[in-house]
C-alpha cells in the first residue's frame, strides 16, 4: 500500500467511524474500542477527542493539503455548538443556584462595620466600648449589663476592604443576572461610610470594586451588556444631578430639580437624570470622581468632610440577548447615605441643622421602608421620603438588598452606636438569640450544599471551557482563521467569581489558596479567626500587593445661593419641605427627629414640566448654555427616556465646567455673626462693617486703597511698583514688630497683652493639644467673617493699628488615614477674651479679610517630624503673595510625586488656578491632608496682631468639646 492509499483507507475508515458513532447509542463500547484499537494500529493514526477526531500538529503539517477539510472541519463546529449549549445550561444552574443560596442568606442583608480607633483615639481618653465576633456585635454598656446584636456578618475594625467587598460581590454578581440591587453605606456621621464605599486610592471601596467587578463579569459572559452611569445626590430633601453642572454664581440659572416617576408597571425611573454609556472600569471610575466633587460635603463637630446628602450612584445594566436574565434592563444603586447625627451633640446650627434633619428624616423612613418588607407588610410606606421613592423598585422581594451599618468604637459615641445598632436591629427584624438553633442548623446546611454545588458547575464550566478553547484553537489551524467561536464564555481559566486578575485590581492575598471558591464563599478573617486559622494578613500589608492608582477625590461644596428666609447668613440650597416643618429653634436630637418621618410631605411623587427655557436656560454666555446643553438631556426626553449621552461629551463639558472655575463654585460655609458684630445695610458678606471716618485714618488706609486700585484697574500687583512700594512701607515693621528670631511665647494669658494672648491662643486653641483637659478644643471650627472688599467698597474700616508681633515655629504630625481640611488663623481664638464661648456652629471658611502683615512660610514633609523642611522664604515673593492671597485659600495637597521633598505647596486661587508656590501669607491657613500617613507640618509665624475688638469682629472660634484634635504636637 502506498502512502497515500494508506492515508486514504485511514482517513476513510476514522470517516466512517465517526459516522457510526453518532448512532452511539446502538454500539456495544467494546466494538468501539475494538476499533479504535485497529485505528491506533494506523499509520498516523487520528486519535479521537471526545466524540470528535483529533489531529496532531505533526500530522496536520504533512497530510493538511490533502485532507478533506469539510468533513473535519463541520464536525469540530458541531462540537462547539454543543459545548456551548452546555456552557449555557451551566449559566442558568449557576445563576439559580447563586439566587437559592442569595435567598437563602435574605434578600436584605444587614452587615456591621466597625470603624477602627485613629490615631488621635487611641492616645486620648477614648476606649473601644465594641467588640464583635463574625456576626455579633456586643457593647459594653455598663460592668455585667453588655448588649449585643446579630448580623448577617460583622467586620471588625481590621477587616480590609478587600473582605467586605467579598461579600458584596454576590449581590454585584446577581445584578448581572437582571437583578436589582441596592447596596447602602449606613451609620453615625464619621463611622467611614464614605471610607467603606469610596474607599481611598490604595484602599478602593466597595463603588470601584463593584464597578470593576461588574465588567469583569460582563467580558466573562457570552451576552453584550449596556451600562449606563449615573449619580445624583439628594440634598435637603431635592434630588440633585451631579453630572449637571452647577451654577456658578447664585444668579446664575440653576438646572431643573429632578423627580422620580413610575411607569405602569411599577418602575422607578429618575426623570431627566444623566445617563453615560460606560464600557470600561476607568470610564466609570473617572465620571464617579468627577460626580464625587460636586457631591456637597462640609466639616461638622464630628467630622471635618461629612457628607451632607445622600449620594446615589446608578449603574443601569441592560442585555437583551440573555432571555435568562430577570430584566432585560436593570439597575444598581451603590448609596452613600449621609451620617445619621444628634444635633445636641454635633451642635449643628442654621445650613447644618437644616441638612442633618433632612438626612435624619430620610434615614428614618428609610428604616420603615425596609422594617416593613422585612415583615412583609401589606403597605410599604416608601412615600415617605425622596429616598425611598428613588429605590423604590429596587428595595424588596424581588431585589438584592444589602444594608452596611457603620459604628464607631469610640466610648463618648456610645448613645449614636446604641441608636445605630438598633436602626439596624430593626431593620433586621432579628435581634440576637432570637433565631431559633435549629432552624438556622438547617440553613446552613443548605446553604453549605448549594455552595458545593455551585463549586462543581464552576469546575464543570471550566473543564468545558477549556475543551472549548482547544477545539477553537484547532479550528484556527485547519482554517488558518480566528475561531469562529470566539464568544464562548467561559474562555478563561480563572473561576467566574475571582476577580484578582484584574490589572486594576489590588490583589487579595488570600485568594490564592482558597481559589477553589468564589471569593465570597471563602473564609473571612472574622471566620478564619473563629475556626482558628487566621490568616495575619492586613490590608495594605500584602506582599506583592498591587495597588490601584485612583486619584486622590476632590471633594466641593455645592454653590451657595441666596437663602430668603433667612436673611441674617448666606446660606446655599433650597430648603425643603421636610426641613421647614421642624422649627428651627426647637431643640431636636435625632431621636425625636425619626418620628416626623411620617409628616414629611416632601416627597410626593410628582411630574414636572418644565418650559424649555426652565430646562435649558438661556444665559448670556454662550458657553455656559453650550455646557448645559451638552449635558442635559434633550427637551424631547419623556418618562422612561433619558438620554443617553456620549461619554466624552459628558466628560469634556464637565472638564470645561470645571476649568470655567469650579474652585470658584466650591462651598464656603457663611458663618453668622451676632448681632453685635454685624453692621447694618451688609448682608451677603460675613462681616459687615459699617463706614467709619476712622478708616480715613487708619494705617491701612493705603493698603486699603490699593487693593481696591488694583481691583478696579485690574492690574497685576507685580505690575504695580508704587503699590509694592506702599505695601512695604505698611507691612514692614517699624517697631520691632518683625523679629525673626523666634522667642519664647508668653503663656500666661493676659487681657493686657492681647497680641500676647492671641497669639498664644490661636496655637492653644487650634493645635496643641490640652493635656489637662481630657477632651481637646476642635481647630477645625473657626468661623471666620468676611471683609468682603467688593461689597464694602474696599474699605476695612474697622482694622486697626497693629501693637503686637510674634514669631514661632512649630511642628506639628498629622494623624494617618486623615483626608480632612485644617484651618487654623494667626490671629488666634479670641473667645477667652471676650470672656465667652461663641456657639456659632463651624466652618471651615476662607477668610477674605485684607492682607495683614502676618506671613507663614509651610513647609510640608513626610515621615520624621523632625526633618521637616521649611521653604524659603522671599521678600519680593512674600509682598506679592500678601496680596494674593485676598479671596485666596492655601491648600496642601499630598503631592502623587513623593520624591518630592517639599510634596509640592498649592495654592488654589478664587480663579481656580493653582500655582505651586513655597511662601504662603495669609490671615488664615486652610488646607487639606490627603495624606495618609502621618506628615508633619513646620511653619514660621510673624504674626501682627490686630487689638480685640479686630478680633472681635473677625474670627470666632466654635467650643467644639469631645472632637478629637487632627493635630498632635510633633
Ligand atoms: N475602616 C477604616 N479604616 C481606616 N480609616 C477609616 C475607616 N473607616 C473610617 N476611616 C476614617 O475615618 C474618617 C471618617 O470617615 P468617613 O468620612 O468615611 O465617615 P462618614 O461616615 O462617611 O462620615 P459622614 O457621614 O459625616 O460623611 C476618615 O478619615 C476615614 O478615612
Amino acid at each position: 500500500m502506498t502512502l497515500m492509499e494508506r492515508k486514504k483507507s485511514a482517513q476513510n475508515l476514522a470517516e466512517t467511524i465517526h459516522s457510526l458513532l453518532g448512532l452511539k447509542s446502538n454500539l456495544t463500547s467494546n466494538w468501539i474500542r475494538s476499533v479504535c484499537g485497529i485505528m491506533r494500529s494506523l499509520p498516523s493514526p487520528r486519535s479521537s477527542n471526545r466524540i470528535g477526531l483529533k489531529i496532531s500538529d505533526t500530522e496536520k503539517e504533512n497530510n493538511t493539503s490533502d485532507m478533506d477539510l469539510s468533513m473535519v472541519i463541520p464536525k469540530i463546529k458541531d462540537e462547539l455548538a454543543e459545548l456551548s449549549d452546555c456552557i449555557r445550561q451551566l449559566n442558568v444552574q449557576r445563576r439559580q443556584v447563586l439566587n437559592e443560596y442569595l435567598d437563602m442568606k435574605g434578600n436584605i442583608r444587614v452587615f456591621c462595620r466597625v470603624r477602627p480607633m485613629n490615631v488621635n483615639e487611641n492616645i486620648g481618653c477614648a476606649r473601644p466600648v465594641v467588640a464583635t465576633d463574625s456576626s455579633n456585635v456586643f457593647l459594653k454598656v455598663a460592668r455585667g449589663n453588655n448588649k449585643s446584636y446579630s448580623f448577617d456578618k460583622v467586620f471588625h475594625p481590621s477587616s480590609s476592604q478587600g473582605e467586605v467587598f467579598s461579600e458584596v460581590e454576590p449581590v454585584i454578581k446577581s445584578a448581572l443576572d437582571g437583578y436589582n440591587a441596592c447596596i447602602f453605606a449606613y451609620g453615625q456621621t464619621g463611622t467611614g461610610k464614605t471610607f467603606t464605599m469610596e474607599g481611598t486610592r490604595d484602599f478602593p471601596g466597595i463603588v470601584p470594586r463593584s464597578i470593576e467587578a461588574l465588567f469583569e463579569h460582563a467580558l466573562e459572559s457570552n451576552c453584550t451588556y449596556l451600562f449606563t452611569f449615573s449619580m445624583l445626590e439628594i440634598y435637603l430633601g431635592n434630588l440633585k444631578d451631579l453630572f449637571v453642572p452647577q451654577p456658578k454664581k447664585p444668579t446664575d440659572p440653576r438646572p431643573p430639580c429632578l423627580s422620580v416617576q413610575m411607569d405602569a408597571r411599577g418602575g422607578i425611573e429618575v426623570e431627566n437624570l444623566v445617563a453615560i454609556p460606560v464600557s470600561d472600569y476607568n470610564q466609570a471610575l473617572r465620571l464617579y470622581k468627577l460626580g464625587c466633587r460636586f457631591r456637597s460635603t462640609a466639616s461638622t463637630n464630628s467630622n471635618l468632610t461629612s457628607s451632607r446628602s445622600h449620594c446615589m450612584i446608578r449603574i443601569k445594566i441592560t442585555c437583551s440577548d440573555a432571555p435568562e436574565r430577570r430584566r432585560e434592563s436593570n439597575k444598581v444603586w451603590l448609596v452613600d447615605l449621609g451620617g445619621s447625627e444628634r444635633v445636641l451633640k454635633t451642635k449643628a446650627w442654621g445650613k447644618r441643622l437644616e441638612e442633618g434633619k433632612a438626612i435624619n428624616l430620610s434615614l428614618s423612613a428609610l428604616g420603615d421602608v425596609i422594617n416593613a418588607l422585612q415583615r412583609k407588610k401589606p403597605h410599604i410606606p416608601f412615600r415617605n421620603s425622596k429616598l425611598t421613592q428613588v429605590l423604590k423598585d429596587s428595595l424588596g422581594e424581588d431585589s438584592k438588598t444589602l444594608m452596611l451599618v457603620h459604628v464607631s468604637p469610640k466610648e463618648e459615641d456610645l448613645c449614636e452606636t446604641i441608636c445605630t445598632l438598633g436602626f439596624a436591629a430593626r431593620v433586621r427584624s432579628i435581634h440576637l438569640g432570637t433565631e431559633d438553633p435549629i432552624e438556622s442548623a438547617r440553613k446552613e446546611a443548605a446553604m453549605q450544599t448549594l455552595q458545593e454545588t455551585m463549586v462543581k458547575i464552576e469546575d464543570e464550566r471550566q473543564r468545558i471551557s477549556r475543551e472549548i478553547k482547544d477545539l477553537n484553537r484547532k479550528l484556527e489551524n485547519l482554517m488558518g482563521t480566528s475561531p469562529s467561536y470566539e464568544n464562548d464564555h467561559s474562555t478563561t481559566e480563572e473561576p467566574e467569581f475571582d476577580f484578582g486578575t484584574s490589572k486594576h485590581k489590588a490583589k487579595d492575598a488570600r485568594a490564592a489558596p482558597l481559589s477553589k471558591l468564589p471569593r465570597f464563599m471563602r473564609p473571612t478573617i472574622c471566620s478564619q479567626r473563629k475556626s482558628g486559622t487566621e490568616h495575619q494578613i492586613s490590608e495594605g500589608k500584602h506582599l506583592g500587593q498591587t495597588k490601584r492608582r485612583r486619584a486622590p477625590s476632590h471633594r466641593a461644596g455645592s454653590v451657595n445661593f441666596p437663602m430668603k428666609s433667612h436673611s441674617d447668613y448666606r446660606s446655599d440650597c433650597s430648603i425643603s419641605r421636610a426641613s421647614c416643618l421642624i422649627d428651627l429653634d426647637t431643640m431636636c436630637n435625632a431621636d425625636t427627629e425619626t418620628e416626623y418621618s411620617q409628616d414629611t410631605n416632601e416627597c410626593d411623587v410628582k411630574m414636572v414640566v418644565l418650559s424649555e427655557e426652565r430646562r435649558f436656560p438661556i444665559t448670556t454666555d454662550g458657553k455656559a448654555q453650550l455646557d448645559h446643553n451638552m449635558v442635559l438631556p434633550s427637551i424631547g426626553s419623556k418618562f422612561y427616556s433619558t438620554e443617553i449621552l456620549e461619554v466624552a461629551d459628558g466628560l469634556n463639558s464637565q472638564n470645561a465646567v470645571n476649568a470655567a472655575g469650579s474652585c470658584k463654585s466650591k462651598r464656603v460655609p457663611a458663618v453668622p455673626l451676632p448681632p453685635k458684630f454685624r453692621c447694618n445695610g451688609q448682608s451677603n458678606a460675613g462681616v459687615s462693617c459699617t463706614e467709619s471716618s476712622d478708616a480715613e485714618n487708619s494705617p491701612l488706609k493705603g493698603l486699603i486703597d490699593i487693593c481696591k486700585n488694583r481691583e478696579e484697574s485690574q492690574k497685576s500687583y507685580s505690575s504695580s511698583s508704587t503699590s509694592e512700594a506702599e505695601i512695604d512701607k505698611l507691612i514692614t515693621p517699624s517697631t520691632g514688630f518683625m523679629d525673626t528670631h523666634s522667642e519664647s511665647c508668653c503663656r500666661t494669658p493676659s487681657l493686657t497683652n492681647e497680641s500676647m494672648i492671641c497669639t498664644q491662643h490661636s496655637i492653644d486653641a487650634l493645635m496643641i493639644l490640652d493635656h489637662d483637659s481630657t477632651n481637646y478644643h476642635c481647630p477645625h471650627d473657626v468661623a471666620c467673617g468676611r471683609l468682603d472688599q467688593n461689597s464694602n467698597n474696599g474699605r476695612v474700616d474697622q482694622l486697626t493699628p497693629m501693637d503686637g508681633v510674634k514669631s514661632e515655629t512649630h511642628s506639628f504630625e498629622a494623624s494617618p488615614y486623615e483626608h480632612r481640611e485644617y484651618c487654623f488663623s494667626p490671629f488666634g481664638s479670641p473667645h477667652d477674651s471676650i470672656g465667652q464661648e461663641k456657639e456659632l456652629g463651624v466652618s471651615t471658611s476662607n477668610c477674605n479679610v485684607e492682607p495683614d502683615n502676618s506671613n507663614l512660610s509651610l513647609g510640608l514633609t513626610r515621615g520624621d517630624p523632625k526633618s521637616a523642611s521649611l521653604f524659603g522664604k522671599s521678600t519680593a515673593g512674600r509682598q506679592r503673595d500678601m496680596l494674593r492671597m485676598k479671596h485666596q485659600r492655601a491648600l496642601f495637597k499630598d503631592n502623587a510625586n513623593h520624591n518630592n521633598a517639599g510634596m509640592g505647596l498649592k495654592r488654589v486661587s478664587a480663579e481656580g488656578n493653582t500655582q505651586n508656590t513655597g511662601t504662603v501669607v495669609c490671615p488664615e491657613i486652610c488646607f487639606t491632608s490627603h495624606a495618609r500617613n502621618p506628615f508633619s507640618l513646620t511653619f514660621d509665624r510673624h504674626v501682627v496682631s490686630p487689638p480685640k475688638e479686630v478680633l472681635e469682629s473677625i474670627f470666632y472660634h466654635s467650643s467644639g468639646t469631645g472632637t478629637p484634635r487632627p493635630w498632635i504636637r510633633g
